[in-house]
């Protein structure tokens, strides 16, 4: 081989000219060497053809030689061959092998762009969606959707960002006046895209979970839709919740949550565990059809109007054929309860109702206080009649005095026993009251040489309990000022001076602004919400008013939580001192 100097290799080959004369060469010897053999050796003695013979034996070697020459070399021919064979082979792998690492690089390149485009468009988005101005917000909503749809591994984590925006709403009694949060739109349009892509057509994300614990959700809908898991924990529902037909293929909680509205939950498929405990249903909680397949759980779940479980099934169970104790805690209380029927378990219980426990009472030793938020016409007034008959019942008039307020005067000759303090109808005359009231209750404070004895057993004082007794407790604002006030400093250290308020009131404007509750709720005081308007949020602890009708409600306290309470019917002619027959509504 030769080079010209350049890089390209020069081969000489051997020319046909060449091998022609080469071969003319061959058989112009192998002639002469014939023809002189048969010259020299062609006499026929036995010394010339034993030469002659000589002369064949080595021409046979000779050839003999060359053939062995040429076996070699073709052998080695071959082998080159076969070396250049593998070798192609080997060049061919090597260049398949380098295509593959071409196309590897190229594909890592083009994922690399993908994924640095999809973060800056995701970044740009969940930057938008930071906006303060609700336009640039929607507009991040919607990029992010268009980024789920293209982009299937991004899918769960745009939810997730979904979930966290809506999460950061929690105030429900803020919600429920939308005029106020413009921000609502951009909740409703993500609350849409979820719904969207929840839906099994085209558009379809599957195997998504969700989390909304604690969120305040207005107007939810998921209905038609299919999740992987869900978690509503304590999340509010602001007016109706629908999730008809929807498939929950996994585990599905909505513990503690509070349905203000409607629940709908017809035909709905729970696949895994579902746990609706201590949920609270304000409304109509509709399971018709649903399905549970894996043991649902309705512990201290609450159904304030009615609960409809027709043809749903449990665990393969229908419905019907479930043991009494489950449909009890899963269905309503009785529309009508008469005082003579409820029996107060403990002394000093005062009846109030029936709960799914059982009797529901105010014990006063407990939690001095009472406080109960109801609509027109729910029955308060009979709430009233209701109590004070308890009062009456479980306490002597050396036990319990009671000031009783009604400027309706819808109570007038109800009470008429010696428990009767006084009874008060006008501004001026219950302000005059309290302003003794107040006195008696200053001398009953504990002074710095009361013992921890006398504390224990209150007896620096003596004399009987102070139950002031408010129907239509609204009312008691008397030109801008809460007639109640004077009593407010007196509210936390009730049980020193025997003090107990018990105030019924609307639940119109009960949210803020009266002092006097305020101060209860300050002390956790027990309490009922009953039929009212969802719009003035939740009244007491997480409780809202609802449709309900009149007489039933929902009881929160301390020990027992909340709870559903049908109050007992006292007819105005059922008088707290007599206990002979009843009447009803
Ligand atoms: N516990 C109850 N059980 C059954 N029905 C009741 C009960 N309480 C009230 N009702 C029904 O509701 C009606 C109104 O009751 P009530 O007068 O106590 O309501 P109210 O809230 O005091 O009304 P208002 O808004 O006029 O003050 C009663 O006449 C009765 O029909």
């Amino acid at each position: 081989m030769v080079t010209d100097g350049g890089d390209t290799p020069h081969y000489k080959v051997l020319s046909i000219r060449m091998i022609w004369a080469a071969t003319g060469v061959v058989v112009v010897v192998g002639v002469a060497v014939a023809v002189w053999l048969l010259l020299a050796f062609g006499g026929g003695d036995a010394q010339q053809r034993n030469q002659l013979e000589a002369i064949r034996t080595a021409g046979t070697i000779v050839i003999g030689t060359g053939g062995a020459v040429a076996l070699l070399l073709a052998a080695r021919r071959q082998r080159t061959a076969e070396i250049a064979l593998k070798q192609k082979d080997l060049d061919q792998l090597a260049v398949t092998r380098t295509h593959e690492l071409q196309e590897r690089v190229a594909e890592d390149v083009r994922l690399n762009a993908t994924e640095r485009r999809v973060t800056e468009l995701y970044t740009r988005a969940v930057d938008q969606l930071g906006s303060d101005k609700l336009p640039v917000q929607l507009g991040g909503l919607y990029a992010l959707e268009r980024l789920g749809q293209g982009n299937v591994d991004q899918r769960q984590t745009i939810v997730n960002v979904l979930c966290a925006y809506l999460r950061m709403f929690t105030d429900a009694a803020a919600d429920v006046d939308t005029a106020r949060q413009p921000q609502q739109r951009v909740r409703e349009a993500a609350g849409a895209i979820l719904a969207t892509h929840l839906r099994e057509d085209r558009a379809f994300w599957p195997d998504i979970d969700l989390d909304l614990s604690g969120a305040s959700l207005l107007g939810f809908d998921l209905a038609n839709c299919r999740v992987r898991s869900a978690t509503f924990r304590a999340a509010t529902f602001v007016d109706d919740a629908r999730f008809a037909r929807t498939v929950f293929a996994g585990d599905v909680t909505f513990e503690a949550a509070t349905f203000t509205g409607a629940a709908g939950f017809g035909a709905t498929r729970f696949d895994g565990p579902a746990v609706f405990e201590s949920a609270m249903f304000s409304a109509d909680a509709v399971f018709t059809a649903a399905r549970f397949a894996g043991g649902p759980r309705f512990d201290g779940a609450t159904f304030a109007a009615t609960a409809g479980f027709d043809e749903a099934v449990f665990d393969a169970v229908p419905f019907a054929e479930l043991p009494p104790d489950t449909v009890k805690a899963l269905t309503s209380l009785p529309t009508h309860v008469a005082y003579a029927d409820i029996a107060a378990s403990r002394e000093k219980l005062v009846p109030i109702g029936v709960s799914d426990g059982g009797t529901a009472g105010l014990d006063f030793a407990v939690d001095p206080h009472f406080v109960a938020f109801m609509g027109p016409k729910s029955g308060k007034t009979t709430l009233v009649r209701t109590i004070l008959r308890g009062i009456v019942d479980r306490y002597t008039d050396k036990e319990a005095v009671i000031l009783l307020v009604d400027f309706r005067r819808g109570l007038r000759g109800y009470l008429d026993t010696k428990h009767l303090l006084a009874y008060a109808v006008r501004a001026e005359q219950l302000k005059d009251m309290l302003v003794d009231v107040r006195n008696s209750l200053r001398k009953r404070l504990p002074g710095p040489h009361v013992t921890a004895e006398q504390l224990k057993n209150r007896t620096w004082w003596k004399g009987p309990d102070l139950f002031i007794v408010v129907d239509d407790h609204e009312l008691t604002r008397h030109r801008g000022e809460d007639l109640l006030e004077p009593l407010r400093e007196f509210v936390p250290q009730a049980k020193d001076v025997g003090l107990h308020l018990v105030l019924v009131r609307s639940t119109e404007g009960a949210a803020a602004g009266d002092t006097v509750v305020e101060a209860l709720r300050d002390v956790s005081t027990p309490g009922l919400v009953g039929n009212g308007d969802l719009r003035e949020g939740p009244l007491l602890g997480e409780v809202w008013p609802s449709a309900l009708m009149p007489g039933r409600a929902v009881a929160l306290d301390r020990l027992s939580g909340r709870r559903l309470v049908q109050v007992a019917w006292t007819g105005p002619a059922e008088k707290a001192s007599d206990d002979q027959g009843t009447t009803s509504p």
